[in-house]
């Protein structure tokens, strides 16, 4: 469903991207690996068009997004959580998701907030608590609700495992497993291979910009110099 084509980007004069090409399929939660500064954001980034200096094809259910404006991807069905949490911090839990309310869309589970709740039980305790005294795991959590109140297919997740709390790393596998479950596609960047490996169905491994190698997680046991060679251990 997202099919990304000898991608290039660049920020200003400093070339980034060499041409990094992924797919993610229907229902397929897939992990991009690599080291700090990779340029694992900067495909996410270049998805969603926030990054305008792009080359390359981006299709998304066939249509070409790239050069797209951010909105107009937003809405085709791609959700987007980047790697700074943004939440309101002086809105309450349950008013920071009614700001990500998107209506319904054909293909994509619609999301109420008691649905949310189910999911995110931690968020139900602390609806009417404002943004800004949850810990930083919840924040990561309630900015993952809030992109699923925008009623995505796809959902791109930038390091969705950092600087948070074991117990609330488990319980981010555990999301990501149900949002599988319901239907959704996942494209999620990690560091930590050891929770890519719990969440994702397969990998690819992207070093200096350039993707080096693609599969799954058995193929990647089967060959240590690779995660030795391109990733954090
Ligand atoms: N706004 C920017 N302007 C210039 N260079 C940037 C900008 N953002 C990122 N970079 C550079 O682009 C490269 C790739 O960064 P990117 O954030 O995509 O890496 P990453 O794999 O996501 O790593 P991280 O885990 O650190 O976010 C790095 O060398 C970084 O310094």
């Amino acid at each position: 469903m997202l099919e990304v084509d000898a991608l290039h980007a660049r920020y200003g004069r400093a070339q980034i991207l060499n041409g990094v090409s992924l797919d993610v399929g229907e229902n397929e939660v897939v992990a991009l690996l690599g080291r700090n500064g990779a340029g694992k954001s900067t495909t996410m980034k270049s998805v969603m068009g926030l990054v305008r200096q792009t080359d390359g094809n981006i299709r998304y259910d066939g249509q070409q997004i790239r050069g797209k404006p951010s909105h107009q991807i937003c809405r085709t069905g791609i959700g987007y959580v980047p790697e700074e949490r943004r939440i309101f911090g002086d809105l309450t839990v349950e008013e920071n998701l009614e700001v990500g309310r998107r209506g319904a869309r054909e293909d994509a589970p619609e999301w109420s907030l008691d649905h949310l709740f189910e999911l995110f039980p931690n968020l139900a305790e602390r609806r009417r608590n404002l943004g800004k005294q949850l810990s930083g795991g919840e924040q990561q959590m309630l900015t993952i609700a809030r992109t699923l109140m925008g009623n995505p297919k796809l959902v791109l997740l930038d390091e969705p495992s950092e600087g948070i709390a074991p117990v609330i790393v488990e319980q981010m596998a555990r999301v990501i497993a149900e949002l599988k479950a319901e239907g959704l596609s996942v494209l999620l960047s990690e560091q930590n291979l050891h929770f890519a490996r719990l969440v994702s169905d397969r990998a690819y491994i992207i070093e200096k910009g350039e993707m080096r190698w693609d599969g799954t997680f058995a193929d990647l046991d089967a060959q240590p110099e690779i995660s030795n060679s391109y990733l954090a251990v």
